[in-house]
């Protein structure tokens, strides 16, 4: 059987790995939602397709379970970053991404299963980088109405859209029931994902996620960045924070020039062939024997 995909998780956020120079799928939003869902498919947090050869350099798109593409996913850079060592598409521990919302710097650290290191980018606190609608302006200390009550929203931008809320006390069943009412709120043109953040102490803070087009899940890179720069915007945390996750922990270090770094894990979970029904229901055909 041929290897149809690579199974990883970074912190319980788990993407499955589908390269082009190896696999013909056909990436439609009807085969992404198919492929991760939990009961009828294979089950991930997103699909990481690639490495794209282009002449600037390997480009990885990143689909959500709903089947919209992200611009970027610190979890997916850090396991797809493995993946291509693994894979032998990169021989030095140094090496540049190019994502839909701008080209990032990786550094596998430790070797093969150590920590990967990201720079991130610079954190955009500005509307039209979100994009979030109304005028041009930062979105800072707003504040948006949910349902009765009202909530103090910091919005950023990490090449993906990002809606921070500070809160006394932050759960699960918080960002279940107000997650999807930020990620679908008319200010977000494009939705947003949603991060609810207890600060801890200037140097770890907590978040709770509702991740646009995949929903709650367990740890997040990109919303840790967004998190961490929201915190240290506010004077709450220096510049090295570790966010605390249901998942884990991912290090944090945003630099004076305001590039955000990300250092975290990844996990192999598994190699995997689909099975001939869902080749066909994905539009691949027979196996050849
Ligand atoms: N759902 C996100 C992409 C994945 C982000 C997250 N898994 C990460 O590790 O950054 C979005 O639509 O922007």
């Amino acid at each position: 059987m041929p290897t149809d995909f690579y199974k990883y998780h970074a912190l319980g956020n788990d993407y499955i790995v589908i390269d082009p120079n190896k696999s013909a799928l056909a990436l439609s939003e009807e085969n992404i939602r198919l492929i991760c869902h939990r009961n009828f498919g294979v089950g991930s947090d997103g699909i990481l397709f690639g490495p794209l050869l282009e002449a600037g350099g390997m480009r990885l798109r990143i689909l959500n379970p709903d089947g919209s593409e992200a611009e970027k996913s610190g979890n997916g850079i850090r396991i797809f970053s493995r993946y291509l060592v693994e894979a032998g598409y990169v021989k030095g521990k140094e090496f540049s991404l190019i994502t839909a919302g701008g080209t990032v710097a990786v550094a596998v650290l430790d070797g093969v299963g150590g920590l990967i290191k990201v720079d991130m980018g610079a954190a955009s606190f500005s509307s039209a980088d979100l994009p979030a609608s109304g005028p041009a302006r930062e979105i800072f200390g707003e504040t948006l109405a949910l349902g009765e009550a009202e909530y103090t929203i910091n919005c950023v931008s990490m090449g993906n859209p990002h809606c921070v809320i500070p809160l006394d006390d932050i759960s699960r069943e918080t960002a279940e029931r107000l997650g999807p009412l930020v990620e679908n709120h008319p200010l977000f043109p494009r939705r947003t994902n949603v991060q609810f953040l207890k600060v801890i102490d200037r140097a770890n803070i907590r978040i709770e996620i509702w991740e646009r087009g995949a929903g709650y899940t367990l740890a997040s890179g990109s919303s840790s960045c967004a998190a961490a720069s929201v915190a240290h915007r506010l004077g709450l945390t220096g510049p090295e924070v570790k966010v605390h996750m249901p998942g884990g922990v991912i290090d944090i270090d945003i630099r004076p020039d305001g590039h955000v770094f990300m250092t975290g894990p990844v996990t192999g979970v598994m190699t995997g062939s689909f099975a001939p029904d869902l080749r066909r229901q994905v539009g691949l055909g027979a196996v050849k024997q």
